[in-house]
């Protein structure tokens, strides 16, 4: 089953007389548990290849289908997603950062996907590159061939579906790049890894199960079960523009051409010149695409950062959402407060009302018995014969009626 398919696939960089096309209508497929090289002159447009078929680049043209996903249809969001979950990058560059130790630089990406890395996790990624022992060490205290290792443990702790390496070995000497060769080999033999890396060497070419040739932005063939002189020969007819040696498994002219090229010291020495050029826009390439790793590292860490902020925005709005919903119910429980105050000032006015009125009542009780009894005493004082009596006890009652 093909993990990563490229169909029609064109890139074109800038626009106008300066544009450059860096694919053109490249259909490619790679089979999980595969390990392909892509090869090829300098500007061929191998790591533009990689960077299409990894999401990293969108094409311009064409369609990238990459497990399962069609990449043209998602946006930024599921990209970095599916990138994140699916794939794992290496580069020449190492990229790591040097404040961290080896096991802190592994677990970065389970970081950046907002996971506590696994310390299991971690430590089987570094074992798997043969680094167990040297969990604690920093960029600084590792070789390069080490320090490419741990590049290759950090993509793995996700367990990416493809691993997609940028000349790996690029850097190191030939002992470090047969190590760092020997267990991408053995990723695949024993995971199934599915690995596609970009190279410029034979001898690494070799360690693949296929590889694929691209001249001038096309695919220029493919060769299976490649050797180190059969990929070499081929790489020699391609840069003498003898495409057509190229096949799917591979022709003999290749090594015609290499052949009738060794005649002419001339060309011999064009040749060096142009390797040597070729050397030199290699590294000022290598540069770059080191900087667009960083670049690419930083504008995820910026990303992660985002949404840390989006997050600690959404948790500040909460809480500005309770403090309003608090303040609202102090307000409702204050509001409550002058309530009861209110209602209980009414209830005192009430009190000291109905007391008035007790007061007055009682005042007026006693005067009345007062009255009653000086009434009662000229009742009994005209009875005597000493007041006239019904005039005057009808206005005392009117009296004492207006009062209260
Ligand atoms: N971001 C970019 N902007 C403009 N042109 C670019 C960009 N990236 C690549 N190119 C051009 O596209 C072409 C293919 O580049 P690419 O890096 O894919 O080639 P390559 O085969 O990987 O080269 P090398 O072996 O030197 O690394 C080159 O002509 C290059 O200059």
């Amino acid at each position: 089953m093909e993990i990563v398919r490229l169909t029609a696939v064109s890139k074109t960089f800038g626009t106008g007389a300066g544009a450059v096309t860096a694919l053109d209508k490249v259909t490619l497929g790679f089979a999980e548990g595969s390990f392909t090289a892509v090869m090829g002159a300098s500007g061929s447009g191998k790591s533009t290849l990689l960077q299409c078929a990894a999401g990293l680049e969108r094409p311009t043209a064409g369609a990238v289908s990459l497990a399962g996903a069609d990449l043209s249809r998602l946006r930024e969001s599921a990209l970095t997603r599916l990138r994140r979950e699916t794939i794992g990058f290496v580069f020449q560059s190492y990229n790591l950062l040097p404040a961290l130790t080896a096991e802190q630089n592994v677990g970065l990406p389970l970081r950046l996907a907002g996971h506590r890395p696994h310390a299991r996790a971690v430590a089987a990624a570094l074992d798997a590159v043969g680094l167990g022992d040297r969990a604690r060490h920093r960029p600084a205290e590792l070789s390069g061939g080490q320090q490419q290792r741990v590049a290759i443990a950090r993509a793995l702790v996700t367990a990416p579906r493809v691993l997609f390496a940028d000349e790996p070995t690029g850097a190191l000497d030939s002992t470090a790049s047969r190590a760092v060769l020997g267990i991408l080999r053995s990723l695949v033999d024993d995971r199934g890894q599915t690995i596609v890396m970009v190279t410029h060497d034979p001898i690494a070419a070799a360690h693949a199960d296929r590889v694929v040739f691209l001249a001038d932005g096309r695919l220029a063939g493919t060769l299976d079960h490649p050797d180190a002189a059969t990929v070499a020969a081929h790489l020699t007819a391609l840069e003498a523009g003898d495409t057509e040696t190229v096949g799917d498994h591979g022709t003999s002219r290749a090594g015609g051409a290499m052949e009738a090229r060794t005649t002419s010291s001339a060309t011999l020495t064009a040749d060096g010149t142009t390797r040597a050029a070729d050397g030199m826009t290699r590294a000022a390439d290598g540069t770059t695409r080191a900087a667009d790793g960083m670049t690419r590292t930083v504008g995820d860490t910026t990303r992660t950062a985002d949404d840390a902020t989006r997050a600690v925005g959404a948790a500040a709005r909460t809480a500005d959402d309770a403090t309003r919903a608090v303040g609202a119910a102090a307000r409702t429980a204050d509001d409550a407060t002058r309530a009861v105050g209110a209602a209980a000032r009414t209830a005192d006015d009430a009190t000291r009302a109905v007391d008035g009125g007790t007061r007055a009542a009682g005042e007026a009780g006693s005067a009345r018995r007062g009255e009653a009894a000086r009434v009662g005493g000229r009742r009994e004082g005209a009875a005597d014969g000493r007041v006239g009596g019904a005039g005057w006890g009808g206005f005392g009652l009117a009296g004492k009626a207006s009062a209260c």
